[in-house]
């Protein structure tokens, strides 16, 4: 009998056109990938310099989001505006290299995260790889996707294949039920909060147990995306009904005869029930608090009803210097209520958190009630079609009454590369994946939580529980 795989070896073993070495490394076949403006230039000067073509023009998808204005009232670039030269040639490079561009003005454009699975790119099984580290969202459909350099991007479109090393294994089982009001963005969090940032370097997850099961796959997607912030170049779980049902309507998946040919491959693809993983991880989804970060790393998180940790009570000299650093630069002091921490801003949006069930639970935290004085709040949908839907709803009419700005979807302020840039001292919460220095404009702090958390922040003012908010409905 061969030995029990995971359905991480699976995947690598069906795409391995040769072993390199004995250390892992491998030449692996990529069957898709998704481009953004923002980190392939290169990748096409260099084509154009050596004057080779793409091996497989029509498995790539590109999407314009890290740049683009997301002002309410959407106009294509001008060529004097920031980020125009990165749109354009974007936009030349398509062209010329044969590659189907969503551009700023089509009704499908929106974070590539977001975007991809909407339309059916991604199938379970596949391999995906792009410009950008979150890539791992397309673990949600059982894909093994990962973000890579823009020299890769540029291997990878001349030969449809990468040079790549092998991870070990990691399985992260949750089990018991959330509470009411705690999402997957909590989940994740707390892995991150019980691993740490780097917990996961070097490893590819298999997230799995009853409380992934009953995920939706938007949620599962949260989980995936946010999971590149523990380390990990992978992260997935097995594909089962749910994710079937969830493509069955999307654009671009397979039809009739293939369709069930396809799901018939689908269905095995899940690890060996005696598959040994290097490293296992428990989480009891019962325990999980409404999780806020408090400094500049995501592991730097607390649960709301907390306090801002004190780094004098943390026995390792570095970490008590990194945490002081982080304090300092958060300008909070230790032993401060997380919640009476006041905020100026409020931002819902991002590849982790602006999908269309994301956005009907702001709707139901901020409907009839008004964004506090002196916050300004944003919602910024995930994609275009996100921003239609939540308009053929009434949600986007909810959030314009309680003072919300309705916007075009791309990152935005959740890496501040368009004109959506805090200033210092601004202090944000964020339903994002990052809160690094600088994240959302120089100086500016940001606190990381679930799009709920964020929005009852909003309506509040300040940092608030949002299980005392849905007690209170
Ligand atoms: C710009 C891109 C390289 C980057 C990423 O890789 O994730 C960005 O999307 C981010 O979220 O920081
Ligand atoms: S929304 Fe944020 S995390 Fe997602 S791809 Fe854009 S910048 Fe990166």
């Amino acid at each position: 009998m061969s030995t029990p795989k995971t359905l991480y070896e699976k995947l690598v073993a069906s795409h391995t056109v040769c072993e390199l070495d004995d250390r892992g490394h491998v030449l692996l076949y990529v069957d898709r990938q998704v481009l953004n403006e923002y980190t392939s230039p290169q990748a096409f000067s260099g084509l154009r310099e050596a004057n080779r073509k793409l091996w497989r023009p029509n498995t790539s998808l590109a999407v314009v989001d890290h740049v683009n204005s997301t002002a309410p009232k959407r106009v294509a670039v001008e060529p004097q505006e920031g980020g125009a030269l990165q749109v354009n040639y974007f936009a030349e490079n398509c062209r010329d290299f044969g590659i189907e561009l969503f551009d700023i003005l089509d009704s499908r454009q929106g974070i590539e995260h977001v975007v991809a699975p909407e339309q059916g790119f991604i199938l379970p099984g596949m391999v995906v790889a792009a410009g950008d580290s979150h890539t791992t969202t397309y673990g949600a459909l059982g894909a093994l996707g990962f973000g890579i350099g823009t020299s890769e991007i540029e291997h990878l479109l001349a030969t449809q294949t990468l040079i790549y090393k092998k991870l070990k294994t990691m399985r992260v089982t949750i089990q018991g039920e959330l509470a009411l009001g705690i999402t997957s963005k909590d989940v994740i969090m707390e892995l991150i909060r019980k691993i740490g940032a780097d917990g996961a370097t070097g490893y590819a997850i298999e997230f799995c147990g009853p409380t992934v099961d009953s995920m939706s796959v938007e949620a599962r997607m949260t989980v995936c995306n946010m999971a590149v912030e523990a380390g990990a170049r992978g992260a997935y779980m097995a594909p089962d009904e749910t994710v079937f049902e969830y493509l069955k309507s999307k654009p671009r998946v397979p039809k009739d005869a293939l369709w069930e040919q396809a799901l018939a491959q689908w269905r095995l693809l899940k690890s060996d029930p005696d598959a040994v993983f290097d490293k296992d991880v428990h989480i009891d989804a019962s325990e999980v608090k409404p999780l806020v970060t408090w400094g500049t790393s995501p592991d730097q998180v607390v649960d709301i009803s907390s306090r801002v940790p004190n780094p004098l009570e943390q026995a390792n000299k570095a970490e008590q210097k990194a945490m002081q650093r982080a304090l300092n630069y958060m300008g909070l002091a230790a032993n401060t209520p997380m919640q009476d921490i006041s905020i100026s801003h409020a931002f819902i949006g991002s590849c982790t958190n602006a999908r269309i069930e994301d956005l009907r639970e702001v709707a139901k935290i901020v409907k009839g009630k008004k964004v506090a004085p002196g916050v300004r709040a944003m919602i910024v949908p995930g994609s275009s079609n996100v921003r239609a839907q939540a308009d053929a709803e009434g949600l986007s009419a909810i959030f314009i009454d309680a003072g919300f700005e309705w916007r075009q979807s791309g990152c935005s302020m959740c890496l501040a590369m368009n004109d959506d840039v805090l200033s210092p001292g601004d202090r944000c919460a964020s339903s994002t994946n990052r809160n690094f220095e600088g994240r959302q404009g120089a100086g500016v702090r940001t606190h990381l939580m679930s799009p709920a958390m964020a929005a009852a922040a909003a309506i509040t003012g300040h940092l608030c529980d949002i299980r005392s908010w849905e007690v209170a409905k």
